[in-house]
């Protein structure tokens, strides 16, 4: 081993003062290791890896996918030398699908006001999470569920996995630090980032108290939807998902590790961190992507194409076309279409609708609908424009104009959203949301014109 990279390695195990290192490229395959020379060549289990490592394979799909997902780690520890028994714990705001309360209607359009922690509340990802709805079936894995996150308290010698779902994270507030497996993540608002099943990581927060949603998803992973006629460019381009460098922790304190499967939580005990992976390759990771970089395309003379053009990823669903959950950005854009009602149209939808709004104001929506609020429009429910955003549309001089400051989203599913009792009887519900609708006006007076 030469000078340098004696060097190495010393400031690998030195280091605490981290600045995350990224690589491009959705899906690639991708090799990184903290210490030279710690991932094998040539194959991926030698007699004896280097540094005395454990190779060990996490598989995302199952042996027989086409292509099949799956990166081999080389770490201090094999993962089972990091668990005991494990003990059910109760996480009470953490819910999984199916939940069908009696007493909660999730028949009805609902909107809520942003989710706060309460004053002086010490939450972790894990006792902050908020579940607002669930879809589907968390043991056959399809569907989904929505979370608020609140986030006031770093994870600390405690780390986590869900078995249940790939976990997608749309922070509105604060900054999060993604210690995982294979390497830190950074995300802040404007920023989402993917943590795929079975990844163990613990979230520390940077800038707080931090907010955000989380949709989980208990199917087929996310991928960037195939784009058509659109052509190769344009929506999210893959070289902006950027997959974490491998980064290890080699502390010997005792810690936990906090296990969600099947719905429910379990715990075991460790003496040492879970993030001990030195070095890895393979095409399961997790990753970021700014939705700054996402290039919307959309009507250039008339008419509102339909939202799925927004799509930033997908997760197929079995049935073509039909996703388990499409993740869709509205964000700045330019309206330039003629003789058109530039908001969206008045509808009704075979998918179900969640929406949260990162920052800015909504164009069918221009009040109430405020960053870090989040609506639901549930299978079938008709919803559309409120009055406000009729009446400005229908008479606005029709110039090309910039729709500025805006971004907010939709996690659409093909499952109808069921209510959590807290979305329904804690979060600040906005009892009175139907009535943006109420006072539409008839414009029909038997003319062609209307009456306006
Ligand atoms: O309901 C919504 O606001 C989301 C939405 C936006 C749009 O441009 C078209 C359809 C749609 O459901
Ligand atoms: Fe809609």
């Amino acid at each position: 081993m030469n000078v340098q990279d004696k060097r190495a390695i010393q400031q690998q195990l030195a280091s605490n003062a981290i600045t995350p290192g990224y690589m491009p490229g959705f899906g690639n395959d991708h090799e990184t290791e903290a210490l030279p020379g710690a991932l094998p060549q040539g194959r991926n289990s030698p007699q004896r890896c280097p540094y005395g490592l454990y190779a060990e394979q996490l598989s995302g799909t199952a042996f027989t996918v086409h292509p099949p997902e799956r990166t081999w780690c080389y770490r201090i520890r094999p993962s089972v030398k990091h668990s005991t028994r494990y003990r059910r714990i109760d996480v009470p705001y953490w819910k999984s699908a199916p939940l069908i309360d009696p007493e909660v209607a999730s028949l009805g359009q609902y909107r809520w006001n942003p989710v706060e922690a309460e004053a002086g509340a010490a939450l972790t990802w894990i006792t902050g999470m908020r579940t607002m709805t669930t879809a589907g079936d968390v043991h056959t894995q399809v569907g989904m569920a929505s979370h608020v996150y609140l986030v006031t308290e770093s994870m600390v010698d405690d780390y986590f996995f869900s078995a249940d779902s790939e976990m997608l994270v749309v922070p509105q507030q604060g900054r999060l630090r993604f210690h995982t497996e294979l390497g830190i993540l950074d995300v802040e608002p404007t920023e989402i980032a993917i943590l795929p099943r079975g990844l163990v990581y613990r979230v520390e927060l940077i800038e707080g108290p931090a907010r955000g949603f989380v949709c989980e998803n208990y199917g087929q992973k996310f991928e960037l939807p195939g784009r058509g006629p659109i052509g190769a460019n344009c929506l999210a381009n893959p070289r902006d998902f950027k997959a974490p460098v491998a980064a290890f922790e080699q502390r010997d304190t005792p810690s936990t590790v906090t296990v969600k499967w099947c719905g429910q939580f379990h715990v075991t005990e460790i003496g040492q961190s879970p993030l001990d992976v030195v070095a890895w390759h393979g095409n399961y990771a997790p990753y970021k992507y700014d939705l700054t970089a996402y290039c919307p395309v959309g009507a250039l003379l008339f008419d509102h194409p339909d939202p799925s053009i927004f799509t930033v990823l997908t997760a197929p669903s079995g049935s073509p076309g039909t996703a388990n959950i499409d993740f869709v950005l509205f964000r700045e854009r330019w309206m330039v279409a003629e003789n058109t009602f530039r908001p969206p149209w008045y509808h009704k939808n075979i998918m179900s609708e969640l929406m949260g709004n990162i920052y800015g104001i909504y164009d069918a929506k221009p009040e109430g609908f405020v960053p870090g609020g989040m609506s639901l429009h549930n299978m079938m429910l008709p919803h559309g424009p409120d009055k406000q955003a009729f009446e400005g549309a229908s008479r606005a001089d029709l110039k090309p104009g910039k729709l500025d400051n805006t971004m907010s989203f939709m996690f659409e599913t093909r499952f109808p959203q069921q209510l959590t009792p807290f979305a329904a009887k804690e979060a600040p519900l906005q009892e009175n949301y139907i009535d943006v609708w109420s006072d539409l006006d008839v414009h029909f007076d038997g003319t062609p014109e209307g009456k306006w």
